[in-house]
């Protein structure tokens, strides 16, 4: 019984890390998202960033990077549907755009604070 558990765990974790690798491979925002990530924990190191800062901005990161994979679910759910253009599609496709672009500015305006309180410190 608790080996049907932990195999049933072990291959939701193994779709979910499938998931993930295909938003970065598939999707160019992703590679950005990851390049302006890398950009802020090597600031917050050079900065040495308290330890709720760090909370600040890796929320902020992974915010970001789950509001990539739901867009990434929700367009490849739409294709799925229809390949034709549909106004339901759009809005569909819109919105989930309109998440990961909320989550960036999020984390814009976290950098922006965090940073540059301590720059000015
Ligand atoms: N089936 C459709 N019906 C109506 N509008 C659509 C449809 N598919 C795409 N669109 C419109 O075109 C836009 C771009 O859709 P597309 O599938 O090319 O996403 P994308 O450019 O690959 O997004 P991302 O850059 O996040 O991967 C959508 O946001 C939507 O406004």
């Amino acid at each position: 019984m608790i080996i049907l558990v932990v195999k049933g765990f072990l291959n939701s974790f193994r779709y979910a890390l499938a998931g993930i690798v295909c938003v970065f491979r598939t999707q160019r925002n992703m590679k950005v998202h990851c390049v302006a990530a890398t950009l802020a924990v090597t600031v917050g190191l050079f900065l040495r960033l308290s330890s709720s800062e760090w909370v600040d901005i890796v929320l902020s990161i992974f915010f970001v990077l789950a509001a990539e994979a739901i867009n990434t679910a929700v367009e490849a759910a739409v294709n799925l549907c229809t390949t034709e253009k549909h106004p339901w599609a759009k809005v569909a496709k819109d919105c989930a755009a309109g998440a990961v672009l909320l989550a960036a500015v999020n984390s814009v305006i976290v950098a922006v604070l965090v940073f540059g309180k301590r720059v000015l410190s």
